[in-house]
């Protein structure tokens, strides 16, 4: 499963948790101005907004599993099983983007949610698979910018929906308006010690210090990681330093990964935390973590001539590191 949250202390961090058991061989991947994105049944951008994040390049072209763009615009896509409905190509008047084409053709051309609004309004999300023995996957999308602004799109059977967020943050299953909802269940808990309003006839000893936030939900099924997400992203810390905020946006993230060996998806078999992407949508500095490498790797997109036509492809750092002190 997958976490993805924006987080606004003062700059404004956008990216993901990829949580799954296989790896494939995705890669930090900038995508020039001048790299000609084609799309099976639209014109193609010749010119086009900058782009970094992470991505499985295949036959050249960047499929991007996370991404932001250099005005400020990210979008993450996250399994969306058994809910996502893709249709086919229409002759109506309608923008016709398959779903792995998705990311490109909102960071390539919208700098804000509100541009990009305009274009989800003629969009039709289409079947079409990459390529045959790449099935397209069942996802819901991320979209977040740097006026903190974001919104949840979901492709399902009745059709688009486009979803503002109030929280900033998105997982999985269920539909978005339900997570949303289940929050509810929720409002008592808090970063306070937990004041007695059970009766003033019982007498409660508070043994250990945070009860506030007991009744968290601790799994790492995507209700409890969104109530989880959502409650220690409020509650986070904020500074003017930007090292203190992306540091705290990892703690975000890495308070909803998931260990290797808990999570079984079959035989012998775990899904857990390949990843951890971050954007400061401000800056477009681009940094991430890994699984076993937990030290912040950052890539400065600004180094690189952006106004190229050739991908430019970071491999993921992922060794263990251990400082060596003495
Ligand atoms: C698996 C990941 C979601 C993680 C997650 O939620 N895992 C729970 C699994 S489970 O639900 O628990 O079983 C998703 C997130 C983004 C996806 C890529 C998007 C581009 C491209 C789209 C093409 O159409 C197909 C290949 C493609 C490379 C995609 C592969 C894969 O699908 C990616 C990595």
């Amino acid at each position: 499963m997958c976490t993805s949250i924006i987080f606004s202390p003062a700059d404004h961090y956008f990216g993901r948790n990829l949580d799954l058991e296989i790896s494939f061989g995705q890669q930090v991947v900038i995508t020039p101005r001048k790299y000609e994105f084609k799309f099976k049944n639209m014109p193609s951008l010749k010119n086009h907004n900058a782009i970094v994040g992470i991505a499985m390049v295949a036959d050249g072209y960047p499929l991007y599993f996370d991404a932001s763009n250099e005005k400020g615009l990210g979008m993450a896509g996250l399994n969306y099983n058994g809910n996502a409905h893709y249709f086919p190509v229409t002759d109506e008047d309608k923008d016709n983007i398959a779903s792995f084409e998705f990311i490109p053709w909102i960071l390539g051309q919208c700098g804000t949610v509100a541009e990009a609004k305009n274009l989800l309004s003629r969009i039709n999300i289409t079947n079409l698979n990459f390529k045959p023995e790449m099935q397209a996957s069942p996802l819901h999308w991320l979209l977040a910018d740097k006026t903190g602004a974001s919104v949840v799109i979901e492709s399902d059977a009745d059709g688009l929906h486009v979803y503002d967020n109030p929280v900033g943050v998105l997982t999985n299953n269920p539909k978005f308006p339900l997570q949303l909802f289940n929050l509810n269940n929720y409002s008592n808990v808090s970063s306070a010690e937990p004041k007695n309003g059970f009766s003033k006839d019982v007498d409660f000893n508070l043994y250990s210090r945070e009860m506030g936030s007991r009744d968290l939900p601790g799994g790492a099924d995507s209700a409890s990681r969104f109530v989880r997400a959502t409650f220690n992203k409020f509650n986070a810390p904020v500074s003017d330093d930007n090292n203190k905020n992306i540091d705290t946006y990892f703690h975000i993230l890495h308070s909803v990964e998931q260990q290797k060996g808990v999570d079984q998806v079959g035989p012998g078999k775990f899904e857990y935390t390949i990843y951890s992407s971050g954007t400061n949508l401000d800056t477009s500095d681009f940094y991430y973590t890994t699984y076993e490498n937990k030290r912040i790797n950052h890539i400065d997109i600004h180094k690189e001539d952006l106004t190229a036509s050739d991908l430019i492809t970071f491999p993921m750092l992922d060794q263990v590191t251990i400082n060596d002190q003495n």
